[in-house]
């Protein structure tokens, strides 16, 4: 048996996303500062005749794996731009631990890690500067998943500013199982032109310096999203409470919400407390990626 191609998806958070204009083409620009969890799910892919794309994991069911997976667009999209680059056809596997439409850019992990593994096996030389460009073309947050390490995005997300240093944190993730799309969220956004983020310290070393940066910041795509789903109001307000949370809050279009800790004791706490009360949420505790 030939050994897989393994690459992982992590999860993405915003930890702090300003809505700054309303574009032309209906996109907004936006600033947000996005870390990622050591929480992922895992693409691994085989050599076959022909690419081909299954899907396992718990949150695996229902996805189609045709054309409109993001797995599937990635691959299409690479063989388009590089016809000879990987000679031989590709089994994928996808094992789905992530929960779908979540707002921790779950679809956009995969589209980027799928990309990885097309330019690791790939026979001439791929630019980093191309394959972001490619990155664009998929979604929004595919860029950001193709670095997976903490970073400013502006723009539409494409234009990208890694953070030399970050502090070592944790993460609780709550979510309350219900689908929320990227656009409809944007639709409901009432307010376009925030303001900026502010400068970040430096250099960025410690958790408290990381939480009074973030009391000054916001998710504006919060409080339409709220609207939408209102118990995510009541999970920020309930994970916020937890012993040691350092800030929760709404990621990306939602509905995940996270809470920051700077100890792993204290996130598994929190998760332990937001696992009884919500038995039927997903709640995940993971250490921030911060190289
Ligand atoms: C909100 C974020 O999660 C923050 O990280 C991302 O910007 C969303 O990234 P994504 O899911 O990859 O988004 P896409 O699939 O590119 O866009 C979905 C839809 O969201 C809206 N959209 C998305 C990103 C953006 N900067 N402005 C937008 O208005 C658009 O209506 C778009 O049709
Ligand atoms: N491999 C995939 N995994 C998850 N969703 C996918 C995938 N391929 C296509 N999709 C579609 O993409 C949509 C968005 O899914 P995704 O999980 O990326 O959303 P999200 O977590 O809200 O992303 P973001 O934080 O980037 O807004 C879903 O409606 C889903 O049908």
């Amino acid at each position: 048996m030939v050994e897989p191609f393994v690459q992982l998806a992590p999860a993405k958070v915003n930890l702090a996303l300003h809505v700054t204009r309303r574009r032309e083409d209906g996109y907004h620009d936006l600033e947000s500062l996005v870390v990622f969890a050591d929480l992922a799910d895992e693409l691994e892919a085989r050599p076959a005749t022909a690419d081909t794309l299954t899907i396992g994991g718990p949150f695996g069911k229902g996805l189609g794996t045709g054309e409109t997976n993001l797995v599937s667009r990635a691959v299409a999209a690479f063989r388009a731009r590089w016809p000879n680059a990987v000679e031989m056809g590709l089994a994928m596997h996808l094992t789905k631990n992530l929960p779908v439409a979540a707002g921790i850019g779950g679809g956009s992990a995969d589209a980027a890690a799928a990309l990885r593994i097309m330019a690791s096996l790939s026979n001439i030389p791929v630019a980093l500067a191309d394959l972001a460009d490619m990155a664009a073309r998929l979604g929004a947050d595919v860029p950001a998943c193709l670095v997976s390490a903490p970073l400013v995005a502006r723009g539409v997300g494409e234009v990208l500013t890694r953070l030399p240093e970050f502090p070592s944190c944790h993460i609780v993730l709550v979510n309350p199982l219900i689908p929320l799309a990227t656009a409809d969220v944007f639709r409901r956004l009432r307010a376009h032109d925030n303001y900026p983020l502010p400068e970040l310290p430096s250099p960025l070393t410690r958790p408290a310096q990381l939480g009074i940066w973030l009391a000054e910041t916001r998710n504006d795509l919060q409080p339409p999203a709220v609207k939408l789903v209102p118990v995510i109001g009541e999970i920020v307000e309930e994970l916020g409470g937890t012993q040691g949370c350092i800030l929760a809050r709404m990621s990306g279009s939602g509905a995940t919400v996270f809470g920051l800790f700077g100890s792993a004791g204290q996130a598994h706490q929190a998760a332990q407390v937001m696992r009884a009360s919500h038995p039927d949420h997903w709640v995940a505790a993971a250490p921030l990626l911060v190289s």
